[in-house]
């Protein structure tokens, strides 16, 4: 029997299996940020233990982090000492530390790919959910907790149970105007939120074979929204040509001892899943959301479906739908928006910038709109302006600010304010997640574009 990538990758990394228990696994890269590390530091000092591989590990500053004037101190003092934190530790440890105002900062999961640090056939986690995003390449790639975090630091290693594994095909073209976050929002109102759950999902077909690094990022991204472990998609020739050259990549004889391993990741014919969903690129149009969770999600040409259309808890469908002010039946288009988020680990890539660029160009920024464009990287944000991004954007009205996560979750200043109304590119739309009594409606950089212009829900098609 054909084994799957997943399993392939997972069984090169089995240290030691425990009898009707977890697998010990060997992690290969640890990624670090400020807010779930300081307690995993603070057990190694108490318990008197180093870090294992600090070159196996690395740190960046990104969701405390202030999007403007970052070359200023820190205000937010909880912030400061966890951002401080985070510095210290990385010094004491010898583990590479990209902070504020580094060259190298960015979101986690944006810096990793940037730098080579994520490569194919790898194990790799980090004490955050969206740490999925790098089984884009091909890897195994999951988020831990903190606990965890401080096993890995000291061990290398970490205790898991095999997840059962799902394959989602979709075979087709895409429309014009839909692009790889409608295809995982899609995917997550099929399966909703708990579809996945125990799971951990390869995409495979024409769609994601068709698809960019960025746009696969986007996808894997959101895996864990549906409830999946991770998710991952085989590594091909767009894959190595993306790494190759990368800072972190392997290089010379180890680029080609790699590739051979690398060229063995991909699912045999005759691999078993435990579940598998079909769906068909043509039935996929620019997706939003309209509820409390990334599950409530449609065509943007559709009307909000009725409790009982969705089935299930009316109760908590209803309260989902009055907390975002919505009335079951309503469109979604025209809907009156304050506030545009273009960032995010999902989002904030230079291909997110390129599609929102290509929609507002030669058009002005709806007056009535607060618009927060923030680049996952300093490498995005050199990208952006490199390539003239920035001066389309600036000639329609926005600005650009400095990397962080920002208002994907508002732990730093850019909070949406209670009531409004935002588009935002980022990953979830749970209550107040944006800043508290916020209303979020997930979608894409080119929905974002076009809502931004028109200072209501649009469909980017409109425009194409
Ligand atoms: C702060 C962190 C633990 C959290 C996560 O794990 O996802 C955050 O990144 C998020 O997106 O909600
Ligand atoms: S951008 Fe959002 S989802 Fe991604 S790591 Fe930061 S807070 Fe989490």
């Amino acid at each position: 029997m054909g084994k799957t990538l997943f399993d392939k990758v997972w069984d090169t990394h089995v240290v030691r299996k425990i009898e009707d228990g977890p697998d010990v696994l060997f992690i290969d890269r640890h990624m670090v940020h400020e807010v779930t590390s300081p307690v995993a530091f603070l057990g190694l000092k108490t318990r008197g233990l180093k870090v294992m591989y600090p070159e196996r590990t690395f740190a960046t500053a990104d969701h405390n982090t202030p999007t403007i004037n970052q070359h200023l101190p820190v205000e937010d003092p909880l912030s400061a000492s966890q951002l401080k934190a985070l510095e210290e530790n990385a010094k004491e440890h010898g583990i590479s530390h990209w902070g504020l105002g580094h060259e190298k900062n960015g979101i986690v999961h944006v810096v990793g790919p940037e730098y080579g640090i994520t490569v194919p056939g790898v194990t790799m986690v980090c004490g955050d959910s969206h740490t999925s995003t790098h089984g884009a390449f091909g890897a195994i790639a999951f988020g831990i907790g903190t606990s965890e975090v401080e096993m890995v630091l000291s061990s290398q290693c970490i205790m898991q149970p095999k997840p059962k594994k799902m394959r989602i095909t979709i075979n087709g073209k895409l429309s014009k105007g839909v692009s790889p976050k409608d295809v995982a929002l899609y995917i997550i109102s099929k399966l909703t939120t708990s579809g996945a759950t125990g799971y951990f999902a390869e995409y495979a077909g024409e769609v994601f074979e068709e698809m960019s690094m960025e746009g696969r990022m986007t996808v894997c991204n959101l895996s864990i929204e549906m409830g999946a472990r991770g998710g991952m998609i085989a590594p091909d020739e767009k894959t190595f040509e993306y790494i190759k050259g990368r800072e972190f990549t392997p290089a010379g004889e180890a680029w080609d001892k790699a590739m051979t391993y690398w060229e063995t990741l991909k699912t045999d014919d005759g691999a078993v899943f435990d579940k598998e969903y079909t769906f068909d690129a043509a039935d996929i149009e620019p997706m939003i959301t309209y509820g409390t969770n990334p599950g409530m999600g449609m065509g943007i040409s559709k009307q909000i479906p009725t409790a009982e259309q969705v089935g299930g808890g009316v109760s908590t469908y209803k309260k989902s739908l009055g907390y975002m002010q919505f009335e079951e039946g309503e469109d979604m288009i025209g809907k009156k928006i304050d506030y545009v988020f273009l960032g995010s680990c999902t989002n904030g890539r230079i291909e997110d910038f390129r599609a929102f660029a290509s929609i507002v160009k030669g058009k002005k920024k709806a007056d009535h709109v607060t618009a927060w464009l923030v680049p996952g990287s300093h490498k995005v944000e050199a990208a952006i302006k490199e390539e003239g991004i920035l001066d389309v954007l600036t000639e329609a009205g926005f600005k650009l600010r400095e990397p962080g996560c920002s208002a994907c979750l508002a732990m730093n200043d850019d909070k949406v304010p209670a009531g409004k109304l935002a588009v935002s590119t980022s990953n979830r739309n749970f209550e107040g997640r944006q800043g508290p009594g916020s209303r979020t409606l997930l979608a894409s950089p080119m929905v974002a574009a076009a809502s931004a212009v028109t200072g209501v829900v649009t469909d980017p098609r409109e425009f194409l």
